[in-house]
């Protein structure tokens, strides 16, 4: 067992397989920002990685004064390795089922969507950019304003339903794919996962890009990029957070900073949210 694990996590040279005792070949220097960050990954690790914590005592409150203060950490705690690892984990269980990503307007559908094909080896599918080529448009906003949105929502339909056909597919939704009951039909062949992110993250991150290419974001309220975003995203939760609590999972960004010790979600990274998502999957799938 210890073995397999050492070779799954690829950390071999760094552990007595035996004893499962810490034996880094040499101490690594971090920067006390590199040192934070290790004890993020340390925390994320023992947070995130339930199987080896119990084999492994990991939490950085266990590592030796002397490491935590030179910053010797072994470099092995790495988020891409437990990305890694996790993955290796639910593939028996996922099966070559498609993943759908739910959630509203920038929670990090893309983001973290991209990074969970690349690690499942699943293809990755924007559903909205599915639907600019069905329609031969350059943009949602484009068919939004040419058509209408009833039209943009039952291409919407369409689509889900052709790529609920298929397999081994991670799809990253429109944020009101999840409005639709037939759209859920189509997503429960797969996996949900809704990315449930603060409004005022959303909203600071949705100030930051701009609202051009999000057409229900597009009105005329007073106040400055953050207070409108702000503004139109709290109407339509208010319509829609129902329906995102549909999905299979539910990876909350407050839920993981609170595990990390963390205030703020902005100090999430988008790969230790794709490891939450991992671990919500498996969950699901546990059931
Ligand atoms: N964990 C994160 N921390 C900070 N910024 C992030 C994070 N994840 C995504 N972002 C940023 O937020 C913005 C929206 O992300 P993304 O496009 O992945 O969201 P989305 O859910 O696909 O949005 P939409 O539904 O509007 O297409 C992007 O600018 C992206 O870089
Ligand atoms: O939240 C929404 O309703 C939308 C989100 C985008 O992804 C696009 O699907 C479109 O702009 C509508």
């Amino acid at each position: 067992m210890e073995a397999k694990l050492a070779q799954s996590l690829q950390f071999s040279t760094w552990i007595d397989s035996e004893k499962m005792v810490w034996k880094p070949s040499r101490p690594l220097q971090f920067s006390p920002r590199s040192r934070e960050r290790m004890k993020l990954q340390i925390l994320t690790y023992c947070h995130l990685h339930k199987p080896v914590t119990s084999k492994v005592s990991c939490s950085y409150r266990n590592f030796p004064g002397s490491v935590l203060q030179s910053g010797s950490f072994p470099a092995c705690f790495d988020e891409a390795m437990v990305l890694k690892n996790k993955s290796e984990d639910i593939e028996p269980y996922l099966d070559g089922r498609c993943i759908y990503l739910v959630g509203m307007m920038g929670s990090g559908k893309t983001t973290v969507g991209r990074i969970l094909s690349d690690i499942l080896s699943y293809s990755f599918f924007d559903s909205d950019t599915l639907i600019e080529q069905a329609v031969g448009a350059t943009s949602v906003a484009e068919i939004f304003k040419l058509h209408g949105e009833s039209f943009f929502r039952d291409n919407e339909t369409d689509v889900l339903r052709k790529l609920s056909l298929m397999q081994r597919l991670v799809v990253s939704t429109g944020g009101g794919a999840v409005i639709r009951p037939i759209n859920w039909k189509y997503m429960q062949k797969g996996i949900s996962v809704w990315l449930d992110v603060p409004l005022e993250a959303l909203a600071r991150r949705i100030a930051a890009v701009g609202t051009e290419s999000r057409p229900l974001l597009q009105h005329q309220e007073s106040g400055d990029a953050y207070a409108k975003a702000f503004t139109r995203l709290s109407t339509l939760w208010e319509e829609r957070s129902e329906a995102y609590a549909n999905a299979s999972a539910r990876v909350s960004l407050e839920n993981i900073a609170a595990k990390l010790g963390y205030i703020d979600v902005c100090n999430l990274t988008p790969t230790v949210i794709a490891i939450e998502a991992l671990e919500q999957i498996e969950s699901f799938l546990k059931k």
